[in-house]
């Protein structure tokens, strides 16, 4: 079962802005202080954008779609929304096995997006995801796998 959490947004912690501030995106600005940097400190450490966006996905909900995208898409219905996500993800993947980074990181914003589009057609919160996310919190996959009930393979009869 999910654990229900708080519906506050959570606030940036220290170790929020430590990790931002020691990233290798911040490490490469420092490096090169001429270069003028497209995301600031702040951008990286902005750990609140999907839920901004999940809020204004959710506010499109039966607004007109030719003024929206994301009306559109939830207008279009659940199997739509899926195969949309389906195929941001297939061109995502393509981008990983290519190794083109720039490609896959805008490819990934549009997985992300779409993620989105499909959580708010499912009635799907953020905060469940981050419930999930935090209940496997430092539990190793190997180790969760191996506690899993092993299956019965023993044919019957
Ligand atoms: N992140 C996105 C985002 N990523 C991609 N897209 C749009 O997704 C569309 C992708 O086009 P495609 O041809 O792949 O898809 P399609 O038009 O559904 O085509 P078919 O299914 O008919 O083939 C383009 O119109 C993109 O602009 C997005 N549209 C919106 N957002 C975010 O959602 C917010 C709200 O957008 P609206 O709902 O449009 O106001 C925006 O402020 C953005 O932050």
């Amino acid at each position: 079962m999910i654990k229900k959490v708080s519906t506050k947004t959570p606030p940036v912690t220290q170790q929020d802005k430590k990790a931002a501030a020691t990233s290798p995106a911040k490490k490469k600005v420092t490096a090169k202080p001429k270069a003028v940097p497209t995301v600031t400190a702040e951008q990286l450490a902005d750990v609140h954008i999907l839920e901004r966006l999940f809020t204004l996905v959710e506010s499109r909900k039966g607004t007109d779609p030719s003024l929206s995208h994301s009306a559109r898409l939830l207008s279009r219905g659940t199997s739509k929304i899926a195969q949309k996500f389906g195929e941001e993800a297939v061109e995502c993947l393509i981008e990983a096995v290519a190794g083109r980074k720039d490609e896959l990181i805008s490819e990934s914003a549009d997985v992300l997006y779409h993620l989105i589009v499909m959580l708010v057609d499912s009635g799907v919160q953020l905060n469940d995801i981050w419930a999930e996310l935090h209940r496997r919190e430092g539990i190793s996959g190997i180790a969760e796998k191996a506690s899993r009930p092993k299956k019965n393979l023993s044919k019957k009869g």
